[in-house]
């Protein structure tokens, strides 16, 4: 059984509202942090050695150090709740399910920081979930934890929601900021980040909704107890969100102990592949990361056990290894088609791109389009080394990562399932049979040639 610290209270009932919420230990947390100090509140997330959760794994407590505090300027603390990474819900879990966590996580962040207007900005399609935080925050304003001098600390703080309108680029925290303001959610060059100036040109620290609510827990066991679960630099818990080709898709929450065979397999979490299928593939932190085959899912190219946590599944780099990033879990049997697959991704980068550079802007496009030829068995073996190039000058030569979040895929996928690409191309009649459902996507037409 794995350590639960955020969902161990997620089947109470009415643990959505404050009552069972409060009744269950909840603002325990802020009541023990609001007699520390705001550096000694930071120190103890340093502690924890928490990292970000929104999927760079960046460490917070160091990232809330790095917060530039000049005279008479106001400093704002932002939740990123616009979780659209495909194959990712596990924020859209804790914000509907378990709305004061995340409220509480938050008080006690903003407390550190010197927040006095803390935003949280939410994607736009989750559209039922901002009455759910706003009646939370209503609650917890009702009950003293927010509004003026809360607690007698003098210590005032607003939670505000604000929500998206649909653009994955919106959760790139700069484009965040520039769409928080009103601007049209275009990133800027880093750095400076944010932590310097954010929003309003302000030190800001945006942080993801996991992030927050796992502050919470810190305070509740201490930073070190924190530290102890996990291993290496993977501590505390993590949430995981399953789907694909598993029997039990679904949020779960793990230690970074265990390993990736028993996070497919066992009947505590994904319950293995429906009809007796065999593995073919996975994405194991969020579409933008690069797909692992069977072989090197559950060993690493070393053979060793591969586990769920940042360092072992980033281990062996790009040539044999993938990311934690943000959590999503995407396994495929071995009836899915790998460039179909790309395809759709290819798809939704070049949708979401915001067009200010020309690597990710035209790039985007071009594998898109390469993509279906190749697909509906319309390619010739050199698009494969076309599409290979592509992505080669998008990777790192933009103003965000979009960029390289569209070409990592599209490289892991021909490093490693190269003969599928040609088997398209060798085979355009079955190629084309097979796709039929190509109609459906409406932009098909246009590209093939
Ligand atoms: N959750 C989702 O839905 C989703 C969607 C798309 C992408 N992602 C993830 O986003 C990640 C990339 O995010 P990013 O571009 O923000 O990564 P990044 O490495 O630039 O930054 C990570 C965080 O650390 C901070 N940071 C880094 N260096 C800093 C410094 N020197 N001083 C102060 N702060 C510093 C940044 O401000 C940011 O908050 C990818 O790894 C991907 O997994 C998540
Ligand atoms: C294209 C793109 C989209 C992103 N979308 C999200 C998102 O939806 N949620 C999120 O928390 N971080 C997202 N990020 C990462 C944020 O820029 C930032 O790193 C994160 O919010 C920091 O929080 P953390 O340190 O708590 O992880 C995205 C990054 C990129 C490049
Ligand atoms: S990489 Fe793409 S999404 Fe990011 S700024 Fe450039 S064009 Fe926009």
């Amino acid at each position: 059984m794995s350590t639960k610290l955020l969902l161990d209270k997620a089947n109470i009932e009415g643990i959505r509202f404050y009552k069972a919420y409060r009744e269950n230990g909840g603002y325990a947390a802020v009541e023990k942090a609001f007699k520390m100090t705001p550096t000694e509140i930071v120190e103890e997330v340093k502690k924890s050695g928490l990292r970000g959760r929104g999927g760079a794994g960046f460490p917070t407590g160091m990232k809330w150090s790095f917060l530039a505090k000049p005279e008479g300027v106001p400093r704002y603390l932002v939740c990123n709740a616009d979780e659209s990474e495909p194959g990712t819900f596990k924020d859209r879990y804790l914000m509907e399910f378990l709305p004061h966590l995340l409220i509480e996580g938050l008080i006690i962040s903003s407390f550190a920081l010197g927040s006095n207007r803390t935003y949280i900005y939410i994607r736009g399609e989750y559209a039922w979930i901002p009455d759910i935080l706003e009646h939370a925050i209503e609650e917890a304003k009702q009950n003293g934890w927010l509004g003026k001098n809360i607690l007698g600390t003098g210590f005032d703080c607003e939670i505000y929601v604000q929500r998206g309108a649909g653009a994955y680029i919106c959760g790139e925290e700069t484009a965040l900021i520039e769409s928080l303001e009103g601007k049209r959610g275009n990133p800027r060059i880093k750095p400076p980040f944010p932590a310097i100036k954010g929003l309003w040109e302000s030190p800001t620290v945006v942080n993801n909704v996991e992030t927050l609510a796992a502050i919470v827990p810190i305070f509740n066991i201490g930073g070190e107890e924190y530290a102890k679960i996990g291993v290496g630099k993977s501590t505390g818990t993590k949430l995981i969100s399953a789907c694909g080709n598993i029997n039990k898709p679904g949020v779960y929450e793990i230690d970074m102990t265990i390993s990736v065979e028993e996070f497919v397999y066992s009947d505590e979490y994904c319950g293995g592949i429906p009809n007796g299928k065999r593995l073919k593939a996975c994405i194991p932190g969020g579409s933008s990361v690069p797909i692992l085959p069977a072989n090197l899912l559950f060993k690493t190219a070393k053979g060793e056990t591969r586990l769920m946590n940042y360092e072992s599944l980033s281990d062996g780099g790009f040539a044999t290894g993938s990311m934690m990033g943000s959590g999503g879990f995407i396994v495929l049997d071995e009836d899915q088609c790998i460039v179909r697959h790309t395809l759709t991704l290819a798809r939704f980068y070049h949708h979401e791109s915001c067009g200010q550079c020309s690597p990710c802007r035209e790039g985007t496009g071009w594998m898109k389009r390469v993509l279906y030829n190749l697909e509906y068995g319309k390619g010739k073996l050199s698009d494969i080394d076309l599409l290979w190039d592509i992505q080669r000058r998008i990777e790192g030569n933009t103003i965000c990562p979009l960029g390289d979040a569209a070409a990592w895929p599209v490289a892991a996928a021909i490093r490693h399932f190269r003969d599928e690409f040609e088997w398209h191309v060798l085979n355009p009649e079955e190629s084309q049979v097979r796709n039929f459902g190509l109609a459906h996507y409406a932009d098909a037409r246009e590209v093939m040639v």
